[in-house]
């Protein structure tokens, strides 16, 4: 399997290189040369799996033999053994037709933790094997911090520089991050928004000379590892679901910012999954619900929602999928983007927009909908949705298939996020991991959103002696 840039200037590479590179040098995303098919027959004996056998079975197909197949299982294993549910990344039955796949069962209670949980240990085994540097740099929202940190912390060999938007994550997520006193980890809370960040490290990415000099990795979804490893658990769904009913396709409704996650699905369907709509559910941020309305892809004005993670007006894996709407033609890819560059914005035709919905469906879901899904539930099923998979959820209930069977991802626990969930009057009791967060002190640094000031902050950190 070889990999290869959206914006078609890198020559072909493994998988590991892929992994090391992060963004790719052209400053396009990278893709696999080739999406492997999985026919029927081997889907159905893929179905009777754990989610661990599950997990090698389809992270095989892009690693390609480049790990032995006894420590690709070990990585496996202990990438999931951290995880409080045994199926890993259960599915509940909320009501007739709706599930939850609750991907929330890591170490710091988000999805985040499924491909960073195995990000950080291939990190470690790459870091051992090749001798290789891993500096890690990467920007949030709030959830892909801590569990970065988290993945990679205590690992010989690494360090990460996290950016944050300051004041713009949730008391939790704050903590999560910040309360780790290691010379190794450093947090740098950023006046500014998640999309400054995310530009931010962008732009340091695509200083080539400096990325080398400083062996910069990324551990955003930028990485197609991080794509890989949150395509399993679709498959996981599927299976689990066609043990308890008859269906054909399976519809996912996933609560949407940087694109990360559904596209992950999207990536399951081309493989062969028997997927039915993906519904991009997204917050008051909507440049997504908006592209898939009317095919124009455009950022409107920020917005604090109840929903932060998803607080995201540039999504970074819009381009890996504009290159299969594209038909996988790279200079395609680059003119878009050369031209959201310079004019702030993406059209596409008519023909082209038919295909964005045979593919998808989208809901914007505002605030005050978002809190009343989380009461309505609670009150008629008492389960207590996180404010996130309340949009996945609402936009399930708001699109054309209501009778039809959809899986809702569950993205985060509740217990991250109780600035929304007091608002709906509802008490919740917080875990023992996260209570025992408030007790302690916290580590970071509030910084200029300014290139230069934080490469200055990165030289220092990965200049040091571990
Ligand atoms: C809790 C939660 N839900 C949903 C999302 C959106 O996922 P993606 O960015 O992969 O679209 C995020 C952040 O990415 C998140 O942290
Ligand atoms: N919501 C994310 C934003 C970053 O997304 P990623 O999937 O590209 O890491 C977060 O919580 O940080």
């Amino acid at each position: 399997m070889k990999y290869i840039s959206t914006r078609g200037n890198v020559n072909e590479i493994g998988f590991i290189d892929t992994v090391l590179m992060g963004l790719a040098t052209d400053g396009g995303l990278l893709v696999p040369e080739q999406i492997p098919h999985i026919p029927a027959e081997k889907l159905q004996s893929m179905s009777k799996l754990s989610y661990q056998e599950l997990a090698y079975e389809i992270i095989s197909y892009y690693v390609d033999g480049e790990i032995p197949e006894n420590e690709l299982k070990e990585l496996i294993n202990k990438s999931y053994g951290t995880f409080r549910h045994p199926e890993v990344t259960p599915v509940q039955k909320i009501k007739d037709n709706m599930y939850v796949l609750e991907l929330f069962h890591g170490p710091t209670f988000a999805f985040k933790d499924v491909a960073l949980q195995f990000l950080g240990n291939l990190y470690s085994y790459i870091a051992k094997k090749t001798g290789v540097t891993i500096n890690i740099l990467g920007a949030t929202s709030g959830d892909t911090g801590a569990s970065a940190i988290e993945g990679v912390r205590g690992k010989e060999g690494i360090r990460i520089c996290i950016l944050h938007p300051h004041g713009k994550v949730s008391r939790v997520q704050e903590l999560q991050m910040t309360t780790v006193n290691d010379p190794t980890v450093l947090n740098l809370a950023i006046e500014g928004t998640f999309d400054d960040g995310q530009r931010i490290i962008k732009e340091i990415f695509a200083d080539l000379e400096f990325k080398e000099k400083y062996h910069l990795r990324a551990i955003n979804s930028i990485n197609f590892a991080r794509i890989l490893a949150q395509t399993v658990y679709y498959f996981y769904a599927y299976f689990q679901v066609a043990k308890e009913q008859d269906i054909k396709n399976l519809n996912f409704s996933v609560p949407t910012g940087n694109f990360g996650d559904i596209f992950a699905g999207y990536l399951a369907k081309r493989m062969g999954l028997p997927v039915g709509k993906l519904i991009v559910a997204t917050n008051e941020n909507n440049i997504l619900e908006r592209f898939i309305k009317d095919g124009v892809y455009q950022p409107g004005e920020f917005r604090g929602t109840y929903s932060p993670s998803m607080d995201i007006q540039v999504a970074s894996n819009f381009e890996r999928y504009l290159y299969y709407l594209l038909d996988e033609n790279p200079s395609a890819v680059r003119e878009l983007m050369d031209q959201f560059k310079s004019e702030g914005k993406i059209v596409v035709g008519e023909e082209l927009l038919r295909q964005v919905q045979v593919d998808f469906a989208a809901h914007g879901v505002r605030n005050e909908e978002c809190l009343q899904t989380i009461k309505t539930y609670y009150a008629d099923t008492n389960y207590l949705l996180d404010p996130h998979t309340s949009c996945g959820v609402a936009a399930y209930e708001k699109s054309s298939i209501p009778n039809e069977v959809c899986v809702t991802l569950s993205t985060a626990h509740p217990a991250k996020f109780n600035e929304a969930i007091e608002l709906c009057n509802i008490e919740q009791t917080y875990p023992e991991q996260i209570q025992q967060l408030f007790d302690k002190p916290q580590f970071l640094e509030v910084v200029r959103a300014d290139n230069e000031e934080i490469a200055r902050r990165l030289k220092k950190l990965f200049s040091s002696a571990q």
